[in-house]
């Protein structure tokens, strides 16, 4: 199972809670960095307008555009043979031109399957971008629909890092978990993998990760003012609305899906 273990961010590095919760902590800066990347951006309206960019052969919104071509840029080159990525547009996505790496195969078939990116998408457009970005219009569409890429393929790949955590769970406990499975209890199942003391040290570091990364930097000052990139209580309310509600709910679904 170690065979990806040259990759920092990897949630199969080692099947232990301890293992995917150290990869959970890892991908805290991706997803804060990602967010300061997207705040150098005002919100830039017009690109997520449907039909606004007038792409020849296209339908949809710029933002909409870019994800599409890049994650069929990026399955030819085998990213979504992994089984840690999810793509956004699963539909009719190339074929890898690459020969496959062989990525160990950790988790029930039945759950592997599991896409909550659609929620994914509607959360962070809608509800958590103008909380992000101040309304405004620089132009920069491209960058702009880039790094809204950059933050939804980070956000999608610890949600979906769930997957691995139920199986942990399950592997740790099976019998527990097996009759709420059976009996189709989410409820239960819901309570058996909430640990309530590590939800509110996540949401705490992810807090001071937004405030230390996000700093001022200068030779002469210890950013006397306070001056941050991004909010860094609103990187807490991201973890605590969004991002472990649905990590949670990838859990419920892998679960239930986990003796088929
Ligand atoms: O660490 C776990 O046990 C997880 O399931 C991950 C996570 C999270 O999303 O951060 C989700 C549910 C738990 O209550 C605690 C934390």
């Amino acid at each position: 199972m170690a065979d990806v273990s040259s990759n920092p961010n990897s949630a199969s590095d080692t099947l232990t809670l301890d293992g995917i919760r150290d990869s959970l902590i890892r991908q805290e800066n991706s997803i804060v960095y990602s967010l300061i990347e997207r705040a150098r951006f005002p919100l830039n309206r017009q690109i997520y307008l449907q039909n606004n960019a007038s792409i020849p052969g296209f339908s949809g919104s710029l933002v909409e555009f870019i994800v599409r071509e890049t994650e069929a840029i990026q399955a030819k080159a085998g990213r979504y043979e992994n089984p840690e990525e999810n793509p956004f547009f699963p539909e009719s996505l190339p074929r890898p031109l690459l020969n496959p790496h062989k990525y160990p195969k950790d988790l029930h078939p039945s759950g592997a399957s599991i896409n909550m990116n659609k929620a994914i998408w509607e959360f962070y457009f809608d509800k958590f971008l103008p909380l992000l970005v101040a309304d405004g219009d620089d132009g920069n569409y491209a960058a702009t629909a880039a790094s809204d890429l950059a933050c939804l393929q980070a956000l999608s790949r610890r949600i979906h890092c769930g997957k691995y955590v139920a199986e942990v769970k399950f592997r740790d406990a099976p019998k527990e978990y097996e009759t709420p499975i059976r009996s189709k209890e989410r409820d239960t199942l819901m309570k058996l993998l909430t640990f309530v003391a590590v939800e509110e040290m996540v949401k705490k570091r992810v807090e001071k990760k937004a405030m230390v990364f996000g700093q001022e930097v200068t030779l002469n000052n210890t950013n006397e003012g306070g001056k941050h990139m991004i909010d860094p209580s609103l990187a807490s309310r991201l973890y605590s609305e969004w991002v472990i509600p649905l990590t949670k709910e990838v859990e419920v679904e892998y679960l239930l899906r986990r003796l088929e």
